[in-house]
């Protein structure tokens, strides 16, 4: 018992010291911070903050962000999917911080803060945190502004900047890749089974219209964004309130687009209707248009929102079933399902701690998109952790290892003469890499998913005598998108249903590795870090060492041929 009580103190005071070591003081020119005392009229019937008023603080502040960087006027884009973790009470303070993250062309991602305070308790807590995306309004020449980099100064910010380029690939992906898993054929049919006392969409089917007056509008005078998104969420709580004949709760909002503008005068259409209700929450569609004269209707937003209904004790409540109306219905009642099924496996992938086990996580072209950005993120969150220890150096390949929790995690880190593009082509190639490191036995790709993300399988010794250990690596390959990237070639071992563990052989699971290639000097990092082989590492560094450097002087004895055929 002792034991474990030092345990969690122990793991409680780590996770303080991740804490301390990520809040580094910022002084960006772009941040900005907005507190409000939440007040009756900002409230629901619970007494809780409407999800409509906090949309629109979060825009205003975000916008303030983008402009003071772009130094000219600015609209919304986008939001990105947003997952409120709390919900705000009248009384309560919500405080709002946002900041530039990076810089595109003529665009710009945000990053917001959420957090929550009880003046009376002195409790402070995290609310949400959102991605938007504002874009420099154009010229009377019809020119976009074009934006000056960010520069990023703390490690925070650098991590941020980097995982921006990461996410916007996201983004432009997300409509095609939902559109793509819709026409393949990744809804099973069967899922939509007849519930007895199933409510008819019919009946929670919502049509409003706003008229759009100079209240509504922002510094531009065009609608503002955040009141669009205020009157979306009412339309859709509408909506979950006449399924589920109660007070609903949002909790998710997948990704808002702004596809055009609006103005003063222009009549906005808001339709809800409940796509799917399933045990315990609800999914909404929501679609806004905008018109002057009746018919001329421009599709201007459309959003997904995901409610749930809360018990006294703060538990989800069992929802009644919806009967989806013939043909559209029924698409979107299908869609609901397959959405969902993205969700859990972007919550899957996300919430998975470091020393679960198994550490492997499915693949399939469902999660694709997240595994690789959380491939990525993951080595490069781990590339930027402060508390890199040097361990041993020998002739300029250094050894650095960091202690966290169940984790050991390695980097190696060289110099080697020849431009980061000639290294990041011979590393990205993963079946050679047999004829430079001894550690793998062989290399074979098992399938090309796209131009930067592949599967591969590889075989490597094992610690056992006469068994082989083999991998399944998802392997995400980046090259810089804009100054100050590094070229990445993120590991990370998924479960493949084609290629289950043999008999005879060690299924192995990496969490983590890959190689970090920077141009500015050169430098080669090697990170991993997996709890399974911490025995066997832990007790021989120097060992490690060795091999790591064996690894590295063939690598580096390759690099010049490689240079010359490239
Ligand atoms: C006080 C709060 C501020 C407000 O209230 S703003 C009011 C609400 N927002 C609006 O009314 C915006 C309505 N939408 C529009 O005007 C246009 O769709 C918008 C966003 C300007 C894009 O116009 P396009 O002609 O498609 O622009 P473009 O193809 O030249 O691209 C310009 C840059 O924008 C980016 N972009 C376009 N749609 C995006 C999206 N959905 N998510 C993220 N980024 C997006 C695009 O990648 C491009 O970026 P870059 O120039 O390469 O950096």
């Amino acid at each position: 018992m002792a034991s474990r009580k030092s345990a969690v103190l122990k793991n409680n005071e780590e996770e303080k010291q991740e804490e301390e070591e990520e809040e580094e003081v910022s002084d960006s020119p772009t941040e900005v911070k907005m507190s409000q005392i939440i007040m009756p009229c900002h409230c629901n019937h619970r007494q809780e903050l409407c999800v409509g008023q906090l949309l629109k603080w979060i825009d205003i502040t975000a916008c303030l962000s983008a402009e003071r960087h772009a130094m000219s006027p600015c609209v919304t884009a986008s939001m990105d999917d947003i997952n409120f973790e709390h919900t705000i009470r009248v009384g309560q303070v919500v405080s709002i911080k946002s900041k530039v993250n990076r810089a595109f062309n003529s665009s710009m991602e945000v990053g917001i803060q959420v957090s929550c305070e009880d003046l009376f308790s002195g409790h402070h807590w995290k609310v949400c945190h959102a991605y938007a995306t504002f874009v420099t309004q154009r010229k009377e020449t019809g020119e976009r502004v074009l934006l000056k980099p960010i520069v990023p100064e703390t490690q925070k910010e650098q991590l941020e900047y980097s995982l921006a380029a990461e996410r916007r690939r996201v983004r432009m992906l997300h409509d095609d890749i939902i559109k793509d898993l819709l026409t393949h054929g990744c809804i099973q049919q069967g899922d939509s089974v007849e519930f007895s006392n199933a409510v008819a969409a019919e009946k929670t089917k919502v049509e409003s219209v706003e008229l759009v007056l100079p209240p509504h509008t922002n510094h531009q005078v065009n609608t503002f964004g955040g009141q669009i998104m205020a009157w979306m969420v009412n339309v859709a709580t509408i909506a979950a309130s006449r399924l589920c004949q109660t007070h609903p709760t949002l909790r998710t909002i997948d990704m808002f687009t702004f596809r055009g503008p609006s103005q003063i005068g222009d009549r906005l259409l808001l339709k809800a209707i409940v796509n799917n209700a399933f045990t315990d929450s609800i999914e909404v569609g929501v679609r806004a248009e905008a018109y002057q004269d009746l018919g001329t209707n421009r599709h201007i937003n459309s959003a997904f929102m995901i409610f749930e209904v809360l018990d006294d004790h703060g538990k989800p409540c069992t929802l009644p079933r919806l009967q989806p109306e013939p043909l559209e219905g029924e698409r979107r009642f299908q869609e609901a399902i397959a959405r969902k099924k993205i969700r859990l496996d972007r919550k899957y992938i996300i919430s998975r701690k470091q020393c679960e086990v198994p550490l492997s996580v499915p693949w399939n072209p469902r999660n694709q998109v997240y595994l690789s950005y959380n491939n990525v993120s993951t080595l490069k969150t781990l590339a930027s952790r402060k508390k890199w220890r040097l361990s041993s150096e020998k002739d300029k390949v250094r050894l650095y290892s960091l202690e966290e929790k169940t984790m050991l995690s390695f980097r190696v880190d060289t110099e080697v003469d020849v431009p980061a593009h000639t290294a990041f082509s011979l590393l990205a190639e993963l079946c050679n890499r047999p004829s430079w490191d001894t550690y793998y036995q062989k290399c074979d790709l098992i399938h090309q998913v796209d131009d930067d993300d592949f599967l591969y399988h590889v075989v490597t010794p094992s610690v056992h005598p006469r068994i082989h250990q083999d991998f399944i690596l998802l392997a995400s390959k980046r090259r810089p998108c804009g100054s100050g990237d590094s070229y990445v070639i993120a590991l990370r071992s998924v479960l493949l249903t084609s290629h289950p563990p043999t008999e005879g052989c060690n299924r192995g699971e990496v969490l983590c590795a890959g190689f970090i290639i920077q141009d500015t000097k050169n430098n080669i990092y090697y990170n991993q870090a997996s709890p399974e082989v911490l025995p066997y590492i832990s007790s021989d560094i120097a060992g490690l060492s060795t091999s790591f450097y064996n690894i590295f002087s063939s690598l580096l004895r390759l690099l010049p041929t490689v240079q010359r055929h490239a």
